[in-house]
């Protein structure tokens, strides 16, 4: 079984390394471990699909090298088949994709799963949940971007909360929420159904630890009762 398929009804901690410091990332890694995160987000961009470049297969290496925890690529490029082969052998655990960056989605998802990781998709924030209704049988998870992609740092779109509900109706799978993720906005998801929380500017500032516990506890408050 994948990362994604033991999250159940759990709120797990994803911290995004976009906004670490590159320059130490492997001890940037231990703070946010020590605070419980469980994923490592890893953003790949391409400056064609997003107008921004961060890190690709070389970096992820070291960054599997260097943690015990699965490491999660979101893929920001454009056709980004091409990229898997060196994600997979970089060691990630799992890959999600743009459904508009790739003209043969079904051929990018089998990529993934036909090399025993979990594969998921994110779907920018005016993308209809719609998009998935044939891809379903190929997903692991599904990850509703709460700002537009390309950037950390950026004010969370509320009209999200309510495409995590609609598509909590569509889907068991675990839903991941990523974009301006903060201990005031993760309630708000996890009560809409989601459980893995992307977080990466409200996480690497001052003690590390402390806010990537801080945002998952304000996740957990929000759970129902058992
Ligand atoms: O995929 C992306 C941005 O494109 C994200 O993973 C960001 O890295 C999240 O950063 P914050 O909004 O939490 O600062
Ligand atoms: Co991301």
């Amino acid at each position: 079984m994948g990362f994604f398929g033991s999250v159940g009804d759990r709120v797990v901690g994803a911290p995004s390394i976009l906004a670490a410091d590159f320059a130490n990332l492997a001890e940037e890694v231990r703070r946010v471990e020590a605070g419980g995160a469980e994923l490592v987000h890893f953003d790949v961009m391409d400056n064609h699909f997003v107008p921004n470049l961060s890190v690709g297969p070389a970096v992820a290496a070291a960054l599997v090298a260097s943690t015990d925890l699965p490491v999660d690529a979101h893929l920001q490029v454009m056709r980004p088949d091409s990229l898997i082969p060196a994600l997979v052998e970089a060691g990630v655990a799992s890959i999600q994709v743009q459904p508009e960056s790739t003209p043969h989605l079904h051929r990018t998802l089998e990529a993934i799963k036909n090399a025993g990781l979990d594969a998921g998709c994110a779907l920018s924030p005016t993308m209809s949940p719609s998009v998935l209704e044939y891809a379903w049988p190929y997903l692991d998870y599904v990850n509703v971007m709460s700002v537009s992609p390309g950037f950390g740092g950026q004010a969370f779109i509320p009209e999200m909360v309510g495409k995590v509900r609609r598509l909590r109706e569509m889907t068991d799978l675990p839903i991941q929420v990523d974009g301006g993720i903060t201990e005031e906005t993760a309630p708000l998801m996890v009560a809409a159904g989601a459980r893995v929380l992307v977080a990466g500017s409200a996480v690497f500032r001052g003690d590390r630890a402390a806010r990537m516990r801080g945002i998952v506890e304000a996740g957990e408050g929000a759970l129902g009762p058992a």
